[in-house]
């Protein structure tokens, strides 16, 4: 395929390529302004509880998905690295499942009572549909690094310099802003780039549809945390 070779001879991952040729909607979905909020401390704490109640939702729907990569990756890949950072990533949602009660706990947030709004739910649905054993391996592996690459360049960003991130909001930038989340992000990207090279062009194809869908669904996801304040 075209792009393919383009990428190639720019020596950039496919990845990389279709971020820079989305740019637009990479951007909406890693500098919305619920996050822009957040980093000049302007935020409106009522779209921040409503954000924690639905992402404690989503994350919930995304552990069998995450399941669902780290059986692709014990089928599909020949390196046994991928399945351990895979692996990582699914035990770390443990802990992440826990931070998000007691974060709850801590904004008098009752998690019991949360009905996922449509934005989520809708996402929740894409997760699912790339959980089907017939979704390739590259392109669920894809998905699952942009997932997770949007929350951390957004988190990251109101973490950098100049910015007036509330105190209190810290610890939740911190969770996915840090360098430790940034490398593991770095390693799921390196393992779609590889697994990419090696696909057929629909798969290739089928990759940049999940691509777009996930940064789609990350905008609605941030639009919907701001809009029912
Ligand atoms: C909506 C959404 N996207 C991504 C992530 C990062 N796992 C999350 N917690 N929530």
């Amino acid at each position: 395929m075209e792009e393919k070779l383009k990428a190639e001879e720019k020596k950039i991952g496919m990845t990389e390529a279709w971020l820079r040729k989305h740019r637009l909607l990479y951007t909406g979905a890693t500098r919305h302004p619920f996050i822009l909020s957040i980093r000049d401390g302007t935020v409106d704490i009522a779209a921040f509880k409503t954000w924690l109640a639905q992402d404690y939702l989503f994350v919930r729907a995304f552990v069998p998905f995450a399941a669902s990569v780290l059986i692709k990756a014990y089928k599909e890949s020949d390196d046994n690295t991928d399945m351990e950072v895979i692996l990582g990533g699914v035990a770390a949602l443990k802990d992440e499942i826990s931070w998000f009660k007691n974060e709850a706990n801590k904004w008098g947030i009752s998690l019991s009572n949360v009905v996922p709004q449509k934005p989520n739910k809708n996402y929740c649905g894409l997760l699912d549909s790339l959980t089907r054993p017939e979704v390739e391996y590259s392109v669920a592996i894809t998905a699952f690094w942009a997932i997770e690459a949007v929350y951390q360049e957004s988190f990251a960003h109101c973490l950098g310099e100049g910015s007036q991130t509330p105190q209190e909001l810290k610890e939740t930038c911190e969770r996915w802003g840090n360098e430790g989340f940034g490398q593991y992000c770095q390693s799921l990207q390196n393992i779609a780039n590889l697994h990419l090279q090696k696909a057929s062009d629909d798969e290739l194809k089928n990759a940049e549809v999940a691509l777009l869908s996930v940064l789609e669904h990350e905008v609605e996801f941030w639009n919907m945390s701001c809009a029912s304040v």
